[in-house]
């Protein structure tokens, strides 16, 4: 435990100040309920609408430290930022979020066929941590070229053979004529904690949990009302089984007409609104779905 836990009782929540996740993991965490003070500004340590937690806006790549040391007590950032700083943090949620492959590319008109024929080369990579690890582990003996970025230019400037960086689109792979030979890890946005924290913050990181998760279970999914008169109810009913059981009320004003509620995938909705009116349904209202708690 650090000083900062065993004095205030604050909890602290790491995120990315900056970079391709940090927008959607702010909407994430503003969706959730729970309002920053200052997203836009440059404070970097910011309180939010629950007085209990503040947010500090750290790079992606430091915060598995930060949370490691206590210095925050959750983190939000990439899986790959976890893994290259072997930071000894506590995995608590994948937020299935900025997805990218950690890949092993050459140029396209390279002999090197597979990792095994990268023995003495040069591989240029943001990675040098994992890479490291990787090429020992496969009893492979290459010499690592640090970069900050731009990482694909390497090969064409000279200094390295092969590289190891993301890839998501496939795009700059493509671009920069490099072919992947093979695929390291799949990244994603998680959220940690530090291994001490759950004792203090035990209830707060619950809390947190469950409103993060209901945000992401809600997500591609609508709240879809219609009336049915009871004779169509059956024809109703045959459209919408797969998706999670349709609740059945009558309607007050009127004998012979049910209210139908259900939560169906985004993806379903196109056909099926036209579905569900052929088989009797009028009415049919489509909303949306903040959150969803089991
Ligand atoms: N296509 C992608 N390329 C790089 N990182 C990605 C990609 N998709 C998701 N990520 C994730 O984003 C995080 C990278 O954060 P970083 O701050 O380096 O953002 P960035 O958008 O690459 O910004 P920068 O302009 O500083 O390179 C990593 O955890 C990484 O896994
Ligand atoms: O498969 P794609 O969709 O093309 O994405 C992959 C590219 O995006 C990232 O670069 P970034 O934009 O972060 O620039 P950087 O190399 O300077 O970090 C990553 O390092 C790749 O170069
Ligand atoms: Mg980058």
């Amino acid at each position: 435990m650090n000083t900062r836990q065993t004095e205030k009782r604050i909890l602290r929540l790491a995120i990315p100040n900056k970079g391709r996740i940090a927008d959607p993991i702010i909407e994430l965490i503003e969706d959730s309920g729970l309002i920053l003070q200052n997203s836009v500004s440059r404070k970097l340590i910011t309180g939010t609408s629950d007085p209990a937690i503040e947010v500090l806006f750290a790079r992606p790549v430091d915060i598995p430290a930060y949370v490691a040391s206590g210095a925050a007590d959750l983190g939000i950032t990439g899986r790959d930022m976890v893994m290259e700083r072997g930071a000894d943090v506590e995995e608590l949620m994948d937020l299935k979020s900025g997805k990218a492959t950690l890949v092993i590319a050459v140029p396209e008109d390279s002999d090197i066929a597979d990792v095994r024929d990268l023995d003495g080369k040069k591989i240029a990579t943001e990675f040098p941590g994992i890479c490291e690890r990787y090429f020992r582990d496969e009893k492979l003996s290459v010499s690592i070229v640090s970069v900050g970025g731009a990482c694909e230019a390497a090969p064409y400037l000279g200094i390295a053979d092969a590289i190891v960086d993301l890839s998501s689109s496939g795009n700059t792979i493509r671009t920069n004529n490099l072919r992947v030979i093979s695929e390291i890890l799949v990244s994603t946005t998680i959220l940690i904690a530090n291994r001490d924290a759950q004792k203090i913050y035990s209830e707060k990181i619950a809390e947190f949990c469950l409103a993060i998760e209901s945000v992401m279970r809600a997500k591609g999914k609508k709240y879809l009302m219609m009336n049915v008169h009871r004779e169509a109810l059956e024809a109703v009913r045959n459209v919408l089984p797969g998706l999670s059981g349709p609740t059945v009320m009558d309607v007050a004003s009127e004998d012979n007409l049910v209210a139908v509620h259900a939560v169906v995938s985004e993806d379903h909705l196109y056909g099926l609104v036209s579905s569900l009116k052929n088989a009797g349904a009028r009415d049919i209202l489509v909303v949306p779905i903040e959150r969803m708690i089991r």
